[in-house]
């Protein structure tokens, strides 16, 4: 029974909306799995070579060799046992092995040599592949559609690949185990086939159970780690609230410390109890296996003593058996463990494989045409958009025009789309019907990564890099080697660094040693910085004043107006009185245009704008 199923002590997690368990991804079957695995390895070997050339040869050649070396020693085994039952007397006897003594000494000293050359090329191997897999994992996740991150799929993927981005090195690992242990099985066989045709089908037999044990033991393994991967991620999520810096405030203040540690203990205990399960079904397995292969392992020195018995092998014979036999065994039970770890790396490998093929269809569809000269002549036509999780669309059947040097305004009432809006119009989304076009090209057609070059966006939930001061202004335009102080200037974020003990280079976290932090204006006045520096031809204003005094937001206000009469702004805000001046407005609600014109012709219509403005403006009045 998959332990997935199991309703766990009465911790259900499962009605949780967070909760999420993928049953298919979970039932992958042996058989199905070991079809693939011929492409998993050769996938892996792919990698492997890309990441050292070098270390993937000395470490694949170093594995075949030592088991050749095996194989050799064997032979030579034999023959050093047959010479030393032989007939002839005593001292003959000794010197006739000596050359196959000192064949079997040099194949043993060759093969610990190979064997070491090859862990070493494989330790050297294992922290290459782990970088180039985390550089690629975190590569693609950065590539794909910003809307993936607003679809829970995506981030359970991202976390179960962060849990097994050590896949392709345990495969790798697993392939030379298996490439070994079959090599050296081989050569043993051959021998043993030769001794007596029984002994090799006996050996086989005597592998069964432990290779269903092992086996059965890895799918465990592999289901309980991706049961828990979304029960892990909410712990993670929690773990990350209570312990770091933003939201330790806020826990205190609202006293939520027990809520919280209730519900991280609650998970915790969900998460231990499934792997506590999961353990106690290995271990009765791994027992069961190791029962039924003492039996089998019997049943084969049992077959051997009865050959002995019955006068069908010769003493020298059978002694040269149990070595082969011993030896049999222990190559078996590598391959096999090759083979185990093989499919349970194999298991994680396809989540990687997986969230590559996924991070790759995900990946920002874009065209190729650069942006032309007026992109920021915008038309967006008819469009509709809807979030991955969102019953209803957040946008329909929106048309909006901006034109270069214009300033345009979006405003309406909380969760009406003008956030959903302005990111379709920075191409940050794509829309879901409809069309925007920049300087007449398609979305379809424009390269999206050209565009955003050419647009600034100062967000509403803009970010506080942990890095310099200097380095939050001028991030992503790094080389420019413009002027900051222009920036600085004009988002009145000059006063802001001048009070900062390093300046420009004064760390902004505190949770960094000589780190500090700033008041949510001051950090507003950053992003502003941020947005007027990038100087680009499109300006974006996503609630730029929020946390502002009325001084500085004044102020703000002027230099957008100032930035406004070289560039094009579209700007959103809740403050009325700030978008007067612009050219156009676009009232939202429900995510359709309900409105456009300028402030006069809005407040001649006296309908949501005017209703909102005057409200605004009483409120003012009534106050003064
Ligand atoms: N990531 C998301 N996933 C699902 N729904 C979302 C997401 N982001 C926003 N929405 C929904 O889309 C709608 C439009 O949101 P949007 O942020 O565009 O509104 P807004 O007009 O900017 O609101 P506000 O004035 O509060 O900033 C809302 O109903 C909101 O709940």
């Amino acid at each position: 029974m998959c332990v997935a199923d199991d309703v766990l002590d009465g911790i259900e997690l499962n009605e949780q909306p967070w909760f999420r368990h993928d049953a298919e991804v979970t039932a992958t079957g042996l058989l199905a799995m070991i079809g693939r695995l011929p492409v998993l390895v050769r996938e892996c070997l792919v990698v492997s070579w890309r990441t050292s050339r070098l270390d993937s040869m000395v470490s694949f050649g170093s594995t075949v060799l030592s088991a050749l070396c095996t194989a050799f020693g064997l032979l030579a085994t034999t023959d050093v046992l047959s010479r030393l039952f032989s007939s002839v007397p005593t001292a003959e006897r000794l010197v006739a092995a000596l050359p196959a003594i000192g064949a079997v000494v040099g194949a043993m000293v060759l093969r610990s040599a190979f064997s070491e050359v090859g862990s070493w090329a494989r330790a050297r191997l294992d922290p290459l592949l782990s970088q180039a897999v985390d550089e690629e994992v975190v590569a693609l996740t950065t590539r794909v559609e910003l809307a993936a991150f607003d679809d829970p799929d995506f981030h359970d993927q991202v976390q179960r690949v962060s849990m097994t981005s050590r896949g392709p090195t345990m495969l790798l690992w697993a392939v030379h185990a298996t490439i070994s242990g079959f090599t050296g099985l081989l050569a043993i066989s051959g021998a043993l086939g030769v001794l007596h045709p029984v002994l090799l089908p006996l050996i086989l037999l005597a592998a069964v159970p432990s290779t269903w044990a092992s086996i059965r033991s890895a799918r465990v393994g592999y289901r309980t780690s991706t049961g828990v991967a979304a029960a892990r991620r909410r712990r993670n999520v929690l773990d990350n609230l209570m312990t770091q810096r933003p939201a330790a405030a806020e826990i205190r203040s609202y006293t939520m410390r027990s809520h919280l540690l209730a519900e991280f203990g609650r998970i915790y205990r969900w998460i231990t109890a499934y792997e506590l399960r999961a353990v106690r079904k290995q271990q009765l397995t791994g027992i069961w296996g190791d029962v039924f292969g003492g039996l089998a392992t019997g049943l084969v020195y049992t077959a051997l003593g009865l050959l002995l018995w019955s006068g069908q092998v010769e003493l020298a014979v059978a002694a040269t058996a149990v070595l082969a036999i011993q030896r049999a065994g222990s190559a078996t039970g590598q391959a096999l463990h090759g083979v185990n770890q093989a499919y349970e790396a194999g298991l994680f490998y396809e989540d990687y494989l997986r969230f590559r093929a996924e991070a790759g269809d995900r990946a920002e569809a874009t065209g190729h045409r650069a942006p032309p000269a007026d992109a920021d002549r915008i038309v967006v036509e008819d469009v509709t958009f809807a979030y991955p999780t969102a019953d209803e669309p957040a946008l329909s059947g929106v048309s909006v025009r901006v034109s270069p040097g214009e300033v345009v305004a979006l405003v309406g009432g909380n969760g009406s789309g003008k956030t959903t809006l302005a990111k379709i119009i920075s191409g940050l989304y794509l829309p879901g019907q409809g069309t925007v076009t920049w300087g007449g090209v398609s979305h379809q057609d424009i390269d999206r990564a050209r565009l955003r070059e050419r647009i600034a966006v100062i967000a509403q939930d803009f970010t506080h890099w942990p890095f310099t001061a200097g380095q939050n202004i001028a991030i992503g335009r790094h080389d420019s080697g413009r002027s900051l102080e222009e920036a600085l200037a004009a988002s009145g974020a000059s006063d802001v660094v001048t009070r900062l003990a390093h300046g420009l280079d004064t760390m902004l976290d505190p949770s960094y040693r000589g780190g500090t932090d700033l008041s949510g204006g001051q950090w507003q006045r950053i992003a502003v910085a941020r947005g007027l520096y990038r100087d680009a031809p499109l300006l974006v204003c996503d609630e730029p004043t929020a946390a502002l005094d009325a001084r500085s937001e004044h102020a703000i206000f002027e230099t957008i107006r100032r930035h406004a009469a070289q560039r094009t702004v579209l700007m959103i805000t809740h403050r009325l009185a700030s978008v007067r001046w612009a050219d156009r407005i676009y009232v939202l609600e429900n995510g359709k245009v309900a409105e456009e014109g300028t402030h006069a012709s809005l407040m001649a219509r006296k309908g949501i704008y005017a209703e909102m403005f005057t409200l605004q403006s009483r409120a003012y009045t009534e106050e003064g």
